[in-house]
């Protein structure tokens, strides 16, 4: 099959696809439980080759076929970029499989038969990697991977695809260093003239820009780029920056951040649909630049253009790839000199947390001290699920030997790890404009899950599906001024440069 150049979409087909079945696979362990199926690691017994596993979930579906995954075949199908993760083929099983639980196939789903997208495997997800007890990432890591995101995201946007659900676990990477764009379950093709009626259902609340949470279904890339921002500066501040409950609590933390929408930041705020329902009460700041101003300069610029509330102004992926910031020392890292670390996955950290709180009660039960609880341990999701193991306190990132373990892992060559004492990840403060040593500095950033963000995909403002009627609808914090002091100056643009690089990644426009 001929590849597609950089920027080209993939218009030719594997004539096997769907005609393989799963048994040409031997599945090794579970590595993911999304919302649309659970994912394996798995070998092909011909080739060795290890690759992951996606099972599409037919057991609610009563209208045949999920749409999501039909959609995100068709995406994957036409993309090819090395950002973006490879859909290698689609599989079958036979209709009267037993299922993950090894539960024996009902009545209702017996005639269904399993749909597998096989994926080029990668090592970890973002958070995955993030959470692992002691992990720092390094500013030229963190650029490295925000280029990578950017790169493989203009891609998809020059190509008229809005991914729709960019977020930490949704962010694969290799032990080559190589950042993948995955989970196109929520992609879709845009129209040019965002004239359409797009769904307004979508995106992890935490990482939703301002536009979908106020009702817009007429929107393009520059929702993807809002997500960007919300991950560009979680990386750096080691922990989310806009962890909403809900729809409303979401608007009013990205307005206590960003300040309230006026005539001059976003001139058509007051166009939006429930804009009157959740415009706040009095206005507010922008408070970007005193909130992170342990960012170096050139970090806050990007990040203050990311986070801009009108998605008109709002960077696009190929205006933020020419931010001075990856232009300007530390410069981003070859992919290739990151530390190798054993995989990781949010599932299993999930599984990881799991396990904790159990040793916790367990420990409150039987009165003996409790394990050390790590800072950023998000509450638990899923009950039930298997125990794991704990991440060592030595990481590659501090120059340390990786982990060792004595149970089973991710990998057969998965070591054993110890209780999680190593140090804190998440940077205190500091400028990071300094000298630095990729692998030893001081200049560390972080990245971290945090409590789960309700998912982008259910019905918005609880189970009603309708926005809740007024800004002050039971919710306290909405409406009432921002906890920040005011002495601080917003401002800084990067507009004026003459130059442009972009020609540097290769694109087609
Ligand atoms: N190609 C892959 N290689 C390794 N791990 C993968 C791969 N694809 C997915 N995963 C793991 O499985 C998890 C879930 O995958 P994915 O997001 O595609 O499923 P989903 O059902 O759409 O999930 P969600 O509802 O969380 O969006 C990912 O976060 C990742 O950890």
């Amino acid at each position: 099959m001929a590849l597609a150049a950089l920027g080209q979409l993939n218009v030719e087909e594997l004539p096997s696809w769907g005609s393989r079945s799963v048994d040409c696979f031997e599945k090794l362990e579970q590595i993911g439980e999304g919302t649309y199926g659970q994912v394996f690691m798995a070998r092909e017994t011909k080739t060795g080759e290890i690759v992951a596993l996606k099972k599409i979930r037919m057991d609610n579906e009563k209208e045949g076929f999920p749409i999501t995954a039909i959609r995100e075949i068709k995406i994957l199908k036409k993309l090819d970029h090395e950002n973006v993760i490879k859909l290698k083929e689609i599989v079958t099983s036979s209709e009267n499989e037993k299922d993950e639980q090894n539960n024996q196939v009902t009545e209702s789903n017996k005639f269904k038969g399993g749909i597998y997208m096989v994926f080029e495997y990668m090592d970890h997800d973002l958070t995955g990697l993030a959470d692992r007890p002691g992990l720092r990432f390094t500013v030229p890591q963190i650029k490295c991977y925000m280029k990578q995101l950017l790169t493989g995201l203009h891609y998809c946007h020059i190509n008229s695809v809005l991914h729709r659900d960019i977020k930490g676990s949704n962010l694969l990477i290799d032990n080559e260093g190589k950042l993948k764009l995955a989970d196109f379950g929520l992609a879709r093709f845009f129209a040019n003239d965002h004239d359409g009626n797009l769904t307004n259902r979508v995106i992890t609340l935490w990482y939703r820009p301002p536009e979908l949470l106020l009702g817009a279904t007429k929107y393009g890339p520059a929702v993807d780029m809002w997500s960007v921002g919300c991950i560009f500066a979680e990386l750096l501040h080691g922990k989310p920056i806009l962890p909403g409950k809900n729809e409303p609590e979401q608007l009013n933390k990205i307005f206590e951040l960003c300040g309230s929408p006026d005539e001059i930041n976003w001139p058509d705020a007051s166009k939006t649909p429930w804009y009157n329902n959740f415009k706040p009460s009095r206005p507010m700041k922008r408070r970007v630049r005193e909130m992170f101003r342990h960012f170096d300069r050139y970090a806050l610029d990007l990040l203050d253009h990311l986070l801009t509330l009108d998605p008109n102004q709002r960077w696009t992926a190929e205006q933020a790839l020419d931010a001075d910031y990856f232009w300007n020392d530390p410069v981003p890292c070859d992919p290739k000199s990151l530390p190798k670390y054993e995989s990781s996955h949010e599932f299993q950290t999930k599984r990881k947390r799991q396990q904790q709180r159990q040793n916790e009660e367990m420990a409150k039960r039987q009165k003996l001290p409790h394990p050390q609880q790590h800072a950023r341990l998000p509450p638990i999701q899923h009950v039930g699920q298997a125990p794991s193991h704990w991440h060592g306190p030595n990481h590659p990132m501090n120059n340390a030997p990786p982990p060792v373990s004595s149970g089973p892992s991710h990998h057969q060559y998965g070591k054993p790890r110890g209780p999680p004492t190593g140090p804190n990840r998440y940077p205190t403060s500091g400028n990071q404009s300094g000298a630095f040593n990729p692998n030893r500095g001081g200049q560390v950033g972080s990245f971290s899950s945090g409590p789960y963000p309700p998912q982008g995909r259910g019905p918005p403002f609880g189970g009603s599906g309708m926005p809740v009627p007024g800004p002050r609808g039971g919710h306290s914090g909405y409406g009432v001024g921002p906890p920040y002091s005011q002495n601080t100056q917003y401002g800084g643009s990067a507009a004026g440069r003459g130059h442009n690089r972009n020609q540097q990644y290769g694109w087609q426009q």
